[in-house]
């Protein structure tokens, strides 16, 4: 049975030990700071294993030694947002969180691929792969799942058809200047665009840029939880069966889309390696100013990681 931690046993970290478990994906392994929280949460999901039909196990713990040789780890340790927050307020706080994490990964589970969740998504993605040092490809973030099913509720919810044939891309940063792109989504092979008009298509695409932040501004406190859990649940299906789906995922990118030296949502494909390849679609000029966009807010977020750690 592969092994899949979890780092943070909060909202989304538990919310994806459902998702994981209901498809008897891994062995789970939930670490939290707080004391006797994870293993409440792993004791009470076994508790369920006799009526769902659990045979995976799922261990709560504080001690990071026990995801010793997991195949994957998910970073969802770290603060979630207020109503008025931007996900780069979080930064300073969750990235020592992260890179605490990080060191324990490259020690405990130096093989795994990780999937980071904590925001800022993309700044968070860039301190976990400095910290653990591991090839490129097995750092990635979890957002563009997310952001894309967001778009593809919206979309089903306006033409009243089953969301499963809405496939939708997502590009960027995982902030308010992601770039949904109507161009490259279809409800089953028809294109988004012959079946809404382009202006309830750009209501629908700002609702998504902004759906994080409608869940936050209703709950009052924390953020998103079910579809974020989901999101993870579906990445670690795809690496753990080395599946190769065609994702958005925060990748680091080399010279992809003209960006150097940052993690950046792109369509990737997903596998048992972590990101093998990232796929370069051809954008308009009004896209690639978008993305543009979307990158830079991205790259002043890690100037001021960077910030953080140097000298003076
Ligand atoms: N990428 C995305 O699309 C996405 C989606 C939803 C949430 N998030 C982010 O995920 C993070 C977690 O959100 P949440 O709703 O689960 O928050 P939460 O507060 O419910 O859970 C976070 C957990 O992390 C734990 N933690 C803190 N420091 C730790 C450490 N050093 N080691 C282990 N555990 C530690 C806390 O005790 C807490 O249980 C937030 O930063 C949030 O913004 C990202
Ligand atoms: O909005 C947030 O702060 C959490 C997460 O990034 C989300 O998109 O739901």
């Amino acid at each position: 049975m592969p092994k899949v931690s979890i780092i943070g046993a909060g909202n989304v970290g538990a919310t994806a030990v459902y998702y994981i478990a209901e498809k008897n994906l891994a062995d789970i392994v939930m670490v939290d700071v707080v004391k006797g929280l994870p293993q409440a949460k792993a004791l009470d999901y076994l508790h369920a294993a006799p009526m769902r039909n659990y045979q995976v196990h799922i261990l709560g713990t504080n001690d990071y030694q026990d995801i010793k040789d997991s195949d994957v780890v998910i970073l969802t340790a770290g603060i979630p947002r207020k109503p008025g927050m931007d996900r780069m307020d979080l930064m300073k706080i969750n990235v020592d969180i992260a890179k605490k994490a990080a060191q324990a990964i490259a020690e405990y589970a130096p093989n795994a691929v990780v999937v980071v969740v904590s925001n800022p998504l993309d700044v968070i993605a860039m301190a976990t792969l400095q910290e653990t040092g591991f090839a490129l490809k097995r750092v990635m973030g979890m957002a563009g799942v997310l952001d894309a099913t967001r778009f593809r509720y919206f979309i089903a919810e306006k033409l009243t058809v089953w969301p499963g044939d809405v496939m939708a891309m997502v590009l960027g940063g995982h902030g308010d200047t992601m770039v949904p792109l109507p161009r490259y989504t279809r409800v089953n092979g028809i294109p988004v665009t012959e079946l809404i008009g382009p202006e309830d298509l750009e209501k629908l695409i700002d609702r998504t840029r902004t759906g994080g932040g409608e869940i936050v501004s209703l709950l009052k406190q924390g953020s998103a939880f079910y579809a974020p859990g989901a999101s993870v649940a579906k990445m670690v299906e795809a690496i753990i069966k080395d599946e190769k789906r065609v994702v958005p995922v925060s990748a680091y990118l080399r010279g992809e889309y003209g960006y150097q030296d940052m993690f950046l949502g792109v369509p990737a494909l997903l596998g048992k390696n972590g990101v093998e390849k990232i796929l370069e679609l051809p954008l308009t000029d009004a896209e690639k100013t978008a993305l543009d966009a979307s990158a830079k807010a991205v790259k002043d977020g890690v100037d001021t990681l960077r910030s953080f750690f140097s000298p003076g």
